[in-house]
């Protein structure tokens, strides 16, 4: 009650003395608002700011929610093997027990293929694309169907050129290629536990070159996201064998394993070997290439022997 009494004379004081001090007190009052607008308004333009640096960021950083680097291209990875939940997609086909994934997964390598062998294999896979070659920016070579990108189309090139393919590869390529994908298939086999006989080399295998140059057809859009298992079918195992160099020979096309927030990629580099089971499980995309030309080659493997195929021969 007391601070009651003493606050009200000392209110009517202070009013009467408002009153007699209006006009400078006015002006100080203005002065006062248009600062505070003054400031309202920076902090509203940094708030912005901030605001549309961080959208920018969310946006360049999660183009679709990159957030790990799995395989940097810098590093010489010895074995990096990351488990993941096997989904359902394999209850669809038939089992092969001992080789039907149950343990699933996604696994990089840089010391089974050497650079000098990517090297080679990627001049093979340039002479061979010399021959044709898309007009989009994704061709392939298939050495074993024959399937070559030409123009907007395919050809079989052991058709198309008949024994003319003899004085473009050696044998010495074929057994190349051919202790690649042996060296590939048991790195595959010990990383899942499985016999490394159970596992068949599937279609497609084959060579891909990619460039900036737009898309013309379905087949140069190669970014979109995927499943293996779902685009091909008999694939079980998938691996990826890179033959140039992220950031050295082209800019973007890094691989992208798609995953809710946390978005994992490996970045190519010449003699690295990306492996994982090829169900819905490891979703997958490659960022379209921005500049320069970026190799690679797709090698599968299945369970079941009636998908397998042969390692291509020089005949
Ligand atoms: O080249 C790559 O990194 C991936 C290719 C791919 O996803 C595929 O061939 O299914
Ligand atoms: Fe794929």
């Amino acid at each position: 009650m007391a601070p009651q009494r003493r606050g009200a004379p000392r209110a009517a004081e202070n009013s009467g003395a408002a009153v007699r001090r209006r006009p400078s007190s006015a002006k100080k009052d203005r002065v006062l608002r248009e600062s505070w607008r003054k400031w309202l308004r920076v902090a509203g333009l940094v708030a912005g700011l901030v605001l549309a640096a961080l959208l920018l960021w969310s946006s360049l950083g999660t183009e679709d929610g990159v957030a790990e680097v799995l395989a940097h291209r810098g590093e010489v990875l010895a074995g990096r093997f990351i488990e993941v939940p096997c989904s359902e997609d394999y209850d669809g086909h038939r089992r092969f027990e001992g080789c039907t994934p149950r343990k699933c997964g996604r696994g990089v390598t840089d010391v089974v293929i050497t650079r000098e062998e990517a090297q080679r294999l990627r001049s093979i896979a340039a002479k061979g694309l010399a021959l044709g070659g898309s007009d989009g920016g994704a061709s392939v070579l298939d050495l074993h169907s024959g399937a070559l990108s030409m123009g907007k189309h395919f050809v079989n090139l052991y058709r198309y050129f008949g024994d003319k393919i003899q004085t473009v590869f050696s044998e010495e390529d074929f057994q190349l290629y051919q202790d690649v994908r042996q060296k590939v298939q048991l790195t595959i086999a010990k990383a899942f536990g499985i016999g490394e006989s159970s596992l068949y080399l599937t279609k497609p295998t084959f060579f891909s070159r990619i460039n900036s140059s737009q898309a013309r057809t379905a087949h140069d859009e190669y970014w979109h996201a995927h499943v293996d298992k779902v685009t091909y079918g008999s694939f079980d195992y998938t691996s990826l064998l890179y033959l140039s160099d992220y950031l050295e020979d082209f800019g973007g096309g890094r691989f992208v394993f798609m995953e809710e927030g946390a978005n994992k990629t490996v970045e190519p580099r010449a003699g690295r070997v990306s492996f994982f089971t090829s169900g819905s499980e490891n979703l997958h995309r490659v960022e379209k290439v921005l500049w320069g030309t970026r190799y690679a080659i797709t090698i599968a493997f299945t369970c079941n022997p009636d998908h397998s195929i042969e390692d291509p021969a020089f005949t």
